[in-house]
């Protein structure tokens, strides 16, 4: 099995990351809490409370585990493009995968990628969902004192099956949403690419972004759900399942609440899935 995808993913799943966690922990903080009136109304808050350390929170974790997420995500891929097509990423250039098989394969990796994703999404959401300002003496502790501080409080309180609150919302949230990211990223890049050559770098920013926000924009209702099965475990209400938090967030609080988050998710989308593709398309060519 070729191993470089999964490197390439790696280290472009990091670059990406710390672009985009700002963003993240605004998206979270809104979907979760009802404390603040937008966007703009959560970053100020963020900031004087907190400072600039504030929106950080949560990070140390993913860029850990980004390490494992990304690279099964773009490595389950391509070698499932490896296997459907006979072709290695060298040589689909020259013969492009059918959309259909780009679709099994983005919907297979979205699959199992959600499954490694699951724990470390659960702990970066609850951290960053602590607006308590960094310790300073005579201040409230947190609950949590860092992600493995959180692990353990996780599995200790709520079992080894807590770790994997929210998993199934996720799941559901990523299979086909991969599928529609390496879509819409391999079909932009047809478009504008002669045939038969590598896309160039401005074709895989645009692309790549547009990947990012096409699979945002699908992927929020069952992201707001996903993030309140998260924090269901401890201190919101308690949901029977997946189907109990849809239709108990909509009868309270209408349908808009599957939209909470979308402006920022699209936002965060741009850049974070420009400079992966791009920094991914880079490595491989390298490598040759
Ligand atoms: C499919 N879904 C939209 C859920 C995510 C796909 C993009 C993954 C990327 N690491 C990011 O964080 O944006």
């Amino acid at each position: 099995m070729p191993v470089e995808e999964f490197v390439a993913g790696w280290i472009s799943g990091a670059v990406g990351l710390v672009l985009g966690h700002p963003f993240d922990t605004v998206k979270v903080r809104l979907q979760t809490q009802t404390t603040y009136h937008g966007i703009v109304d959560c970053m100020v808050k963020t900031y004087r409370h907190e400072s600039l350390l504030g929106f950080f929170k949560g990070m140390s974790f993913p860029i850990v585990s980004i390490a494992v997420v990304n690279s099964v995500l773009f490595g389950v891929y391509s070698n499932t493009l490896l296997a459907l097509t006979a072709t290695s990423h060298q040589q689909r250039r020259a013969q492009p995968p059918s959309y259909m098989h780009i679709f099994v394969a983005g919907c297979t990796s979205g699959f199992l990628q959600a499954y490694c994703l699951a724990p470390f999404d659960l702990i970066k959401v609850r951290l960053q969902n602590q607006t308590e300002p960094r310790a300073k003496p005579g201040s409230p502790q947190p609950r949590y004192r860092g992600p493995v501080h959180c692990a353990a409080s996780i599995f200790q309180e709520e079992g080894p099956r807590g770790l994997f609150r929210g998993a199934w919302a996720l799941t559901l949230r990523d299979t086909p949403t991969v599928g529609i990211y390496f879509i819409t990223y391999e079909c932009l890049c047809r478009q504008s690419t002669p045939e038969g050559q590598n896309p160039s770098s401005a074709t895989v920013l645009v692309a790549g972004g547009f990947a990012g926000i096409t699979s945002w924009v699908a992927a929020t209702p069952l992201d707001v759900i996903k993030a309140r099965m998260q924090m269901a475990g401890l201190k919101q209400r308690a949901y029977q399942g997946v189907l109990d938090c849809i239709v108990s967030s909509a009868r309270q609080e209408g349908l808009g609440v599957f939209f909470r988050g979308l402006t920022i998710n699209s936002a965060r989308a741009f850049p974070v899935n420009a400079v992966t593709f791009l920094s991914y398309e880079y490595l491989l060519r390298l490598w040759g």
